[in-house]
């Protein structure tokens, strides 16, 4: 059963559309990523979700009544609290009772990396260190739905490996909503693509059938030097582009087959030093649908 169903989710800023119509499902336990241009409305539509701001029009309708966490793009803190300190009014503020609010605070600041920082003022944290902490906040109920912006953008790739990480674990018992512009994080941990552009859902589905709609398939045959690979354009039996020391053979309809490459380049394996199926990347299709290509 789907956890959340947004439908016809609209928000208006005077003239401007900032999300146009947008209605898509989350199902339990799936993580799904929100990605898109600058300004095509991704905070807009979580900021929505979160309760943050008033749609304009749509619904948003929860088949579960427990909590929602919610990581905003520049979370803020108060400097002047120490991480623990903020962690129990958060948890409070999230209808954690006070009782349990201290151990709870303590438990999830071990669990994002920060045990040891939990008495330091989070006026003092680095830029990674305030991103894990607002990650905390926003898990300290152990919500049911996870809306994240931009969780892991402002993060060099180690810190970005470690949030990835944790963001997986909890994905077993969470539903996570991301937004992000990393296109290679989109890759690892998505169940649901969802592409917006000018506030519009313009592709939504799981990687493979995204994929499969943009994919335009090829085969890539490597040669030891460019003159190889030039020898051979000159004979192809196949449709070809030549690009340095590859060329990439078409697959249309499924043809040519691998086998039918390789069974060619058996027989004549002039320079040939590897031959590989391809599929586009995500930051190819990315390109394609938001019309840069
Ligand atoms: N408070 C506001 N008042 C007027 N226009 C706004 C407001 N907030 C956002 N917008 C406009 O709404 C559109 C969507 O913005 P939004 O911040 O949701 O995009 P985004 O996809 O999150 O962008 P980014 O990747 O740059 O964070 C933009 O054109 C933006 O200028």
């Amino acid at each position: 059963m789907s956890l959340l169903e947004v439908k016809n989710l609209t928000k208006r800023y005077g003239n401007e559309l900032a999300v146009d119509d947008v209605t898509f499902l989350l199902e339990e336990r799936t993580a799904t990523a929100l990605i898109g241009p600058n300004g095509s409305g991704k905070t807009t539509t979580l900021s929505m979700m979160g309760g943050l701001l008033r749609p304009t029009a749509g619904s948003i309708n929860w088949n579960s009544g427990s909590g929602i966490g919610f990581l905003p793009q520049y979370p803020r803190f108060f400097p002047w609290l120490t991480a623990l300190e903020f962690m129990e009014m958060a948890a409070k503020i999230s209808g954690v009772d006070a009782k349990h609010a201290r151990a709870q605070s303590m438990r999830t600041l071990e669990f994002v990396g920060l045990k040891g920082e939990m008495k330091k003022k989070t006026g003092a944290f680095s830029g990674g260190m305030k991103q894990r902490l607002g990650l905390a906040q926003a898990i300290v109920h152990q919500p049911q739905l996870l809306l994240l912006d931009e969780p892991v953008s402002a993060l060099d790739p180690a810190g970005r490996r470690e949030i990835m990480d944790l963001l997986k674990s909890l994905q077993q018992d969470t539903t996570i909503l991301y937004s992000t512009h990393i296109l290679n994080d989109a890759e690892e941990m998505t169940d649901q693509l969802l592409f917006l552009q000018n506030g519009r859902l313009v592709e939504q589905g799981s990687l493979a059938d995204v994929r499969s709609r943009y994919a335009e398939p090829r085969i890539r045959v490597k040669f030891s030097d460019t003159a190889a690979a030039a020898a051979f354009t000159e004979k192809a039996p196949w449709e070809i582009k030549h690009e340095g020391n590859a060329v990439y053979i078409p697959v249309i309809d499924g043809r040519p087959a691998l086998q039918e490459v390789l069974n060619y380049f058996a027989a004549n394996s002039a320079g040939v030093t590897g031959i590989e199926h391809q599929a586009a990347s995500l930051e190819e299709i990315f390109l394609k649908v938001a019309g840069v290509r």
